[in-house]
């Protein structure tokens, strides 16, 4: 996979170096580059923002260095980080994990100008995400959140692929609590159930869990959890 940031702070994108999304670079699974947008700027103050039309509080970010940077590196999928975006979550991560090129656009101050996302909407596909109800900086911290969410669904990053499969959110619902050595620490014991080494009895256990927990925690989970999975479910356990 292909993936270009385009920022105004490229020293943010420090911890993509690390872990394993730095293995899944240094392995060619993953070719990442970021790049400063005031290299798309031709002024001698390397000018990136102006104030709003129609007045406003803060700056906007001009639409020209933005254009010059996205014909320079796309297309591909065009992948905006803002608060208006639609809320970002493992299945867009999945969706993404599977196309060949990504680009990030970073915005900063009170958003990019408009006609950046028109114009490259014309020649690629745009989407605009956010993480959440809340407002940050600038688009930087959300773009590590969705390459990490991205980079471990990439076919050999993760040396474990099956923890992919029973983690919170892959099948509709939060994973089961988890547990490990000492079977007993601070007068806390495991559930003996899973000391049973009765496969049957652990996996419906942890569904039950799972299950338990999503109502407790996420009833809009639930809501979405289709009824007849439930039923498959438990005929298979
Ligand atoms: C100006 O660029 C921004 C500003 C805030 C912000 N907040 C996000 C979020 O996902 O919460 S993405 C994002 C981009």
């Amino acid at each position: 996979m292909r993936v270009d940031v385009i920022t105004i702070f490229p020293d943010y994108f420090g911890p993509l170096s690390l872990s394993l999304i730095g293995k899944a670079r240094g392995s060619g699974l993953l070719d990442l580059e970021v790049h400063d947008l005031r290299t798309w700027t031709s002024d001698v103050h390397r000018t990136v923002d102006d104030t709003p039309y129609g007045g406003g509080p803060g700056m906007v970010m001009r639409p020209e260095p933005w254009g010059q940077a996205l014909d320079a590196v796309g297309p591909g999928t065009l992948i905006v980080p803002s608060p208006v975006g639609k809320p970002f979550t493992q299945a867009d991560a999945q969706a993404l994990a599977s196309l060949d090129h990504l680009i990030f656009a970073c915005g900063r101050y009170e958003g990019i100008d408009q006609r950046v996302i028109d114009d490259a909407a014309a020649r690629m596909p745009v989407l605009e995400v956010s993480l959440g109800d809340y407002v940050l900086f600038g688009g930087e911290v959300a773009v590590i959140v969705i390459m990490e969410a991205i980079t471990r669904l990439l076919p050999g990053v993760l040396g474990n692929a099956d923890s992919l499969t029973e983690e919170s959110h892959a099948a509709g619902l939060l994973e089961a609590p988890v547990y490990t050595k000492p079977a007993s620490w601070r007068d806390r014991d495991v559930p003996d159930v899973l000391r049973s080494g009765d496969h049957g009895r652990i996996a419906r256990w942890r569904r039950d869990q799972s299950l338990l927990r999503t109502a407790a925690r996420r009833p809009d989970m639930m809501a979405a959890y289709p009824p007849s999975s439930l039923d498959k479910a438990d005929r298979k356990t």
